[in-house]
């Protein structure tokens, strides 16, 4: 892989496809993303227990900035004038925000949503926030984003057809304003985000609408929020033949390691997810052989590594004894060993799949992967 060169605008390239899935790179100021990537989430302007250049050394090209927590604490203008996210938190890379209103409906306490925004108590302090979508944009330009998410309503599964239609429509009504807020800025972006449930009609509406406003990138939204698997895929097939090929598409919050192969088949080229670093602080790892709980008694003397073969030394250099041992003990260093495994694990699982798509492969990737993971379980 030639070093990844940057470039002044915000340009996206496919280089190879097999069936809908495709392989290329975003080139941005900052520097290359390959796709299909994952981004680890930086809630609170960390990777939680990982140095930035573990992050960057295990082949993370773009890490998630999180407009929510950022705002509040140490406040936009705050880090604005600390020089941004990037200095702030030594990440030298792409950083991707979200525009904050998932993370409002689902973490502070007395908030409302209207057509001029969100309203809602800080969880940290009790203070009064209002955050409308020309505020979103302000604040993930103020932390310094690449690539910025339109502020939009996503609906918990189930739900009624009228309370998805209405989310549905906002979000568009804010992805227009969102844009005009944006204006142009050379080497940086702003995503649109098609909502619309489990329902196909208003999938495909929101999806040609977004596509009208030729935006630089489309996440799609309102997943991985309580729906089966194959309610999630039913949805990105549908959403799929709306949305331009020659445009990134992001599936927000996903996902599992089968979640990632399931929708990479599909056509998704990006991916955030806080499992692996969350699970690996909960004693969780995730292995080419699988998922493995540390906390299982059934390690205590296992002197085995999680993987021998494995680039990453926390999966290939300590026993399964040790840290069963570490997690036991709550002690910080099982946190660090298995979130820098999973992380690691789910970059492999990326580039794995880049190569196979490369190769026109990738069904039979995937299936050598599951097999895999069969056998250990069994
Ligand atoms: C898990 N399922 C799921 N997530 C979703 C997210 C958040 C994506 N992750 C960003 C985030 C969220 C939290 C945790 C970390 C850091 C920061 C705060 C940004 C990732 C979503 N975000 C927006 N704007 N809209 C959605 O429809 C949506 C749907 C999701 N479905």
């Amino acid at each position: 892989m030639t070093e990844p060169l940057s470039s002044e605008t915000f340009a996206f390239s496919v280089d190879a496809t097999d069936g809908a899935a495709r392989t290329g790179a975003i080139s941005m100021p900052r520097g290359k993303i390959r796709t299909p990537a994952f981004m680890p989430v930086g809630t609170a302007a960390t990777v939680k227990a990982m140095y930035p250049e573990q992050v960057r050394d295990l082949g993370a090209d773009v890490v998630l900035g999180n407009t929510y927590h950022l705002m509040l604490r140490p406040g936009a203008e705050r880090m604005a004038r600390l020089g941004g996210l990037h200095r702030f938190m030594r990440w030298d890379g792409p950083i991707l925000t979200d525009s904050g209103g998932f993370q409002v409906m689902s973490l502070s306490a007395l908030r409302k949503l209207d057509e001029q925004g969100v309203t809602f108590r800080s969880h940290i302090d009790g203070t009064a926030h209002h955050m409308g979508p020309e505020r979103s944009i302000e604040i993930q330009g103020l932390l310094g984003s690449d690539i910025q998410m339109q502020l939009d309503e996503c609906v918990r599964l189930p739900a009624e057809r009228a309370e998805i239609e209405k989310a549905m429509r906002l979000s568009l009504r804010w992805a227009e304003r969102c844009r005009v807020a944006f204006g142009e800025q050379p080497g940086k972006a702003m995503f649109g985000i098609v909502q619309g449930g489990d329902i196909p009609d208003l999938r495909v509406e929101s999806a040609r609408a977004l596509t009208d406003l030729d935006l630089k990138g489309y996440a799609i939204g309102g997943l991985a929020v309580g729906e089966p698997q194959a309610v999630m895929l039913a949805m990105i097939e549908t959403v799929e033949p709306h949305l331009p090929t020659a445009k990134p598409r992001y599936l927000m919050g996903v996902g599992t390691p089968d979640d990632l192969m399931q929708s990479v088949s599909r056509g998704i080229d990006m991916f955030d997810c806080v499992m692996p670093t969350r699970a690996g602080r909960h004693g969780l790892a995730y292995t080419r052989h699988g998922r493995i709980n540390l906390r299982n008694a059934r390690h205590a003397e296992d002197t085995a590594p999680l993987d021998e073969a494995s680039s990453c030394s926390a999966a290939r250099d300590y026993s399964r004894a040790y840290l069963h041992h570490l997690v036991r003990s709550d002690e910080i260093l099982g946190m660090m060993l298995l979130t820098w495994n999973n992380l690691a694990y789910y970059q492999e699982l990326m580039a794995g799949m880049r190569a196979a798509i490369g190769a026109g492969r990738l069904a039979e990737f995937i299936g050598e992967t599951k097999q895999e993971w069969a056998r250990a379980e069994a």
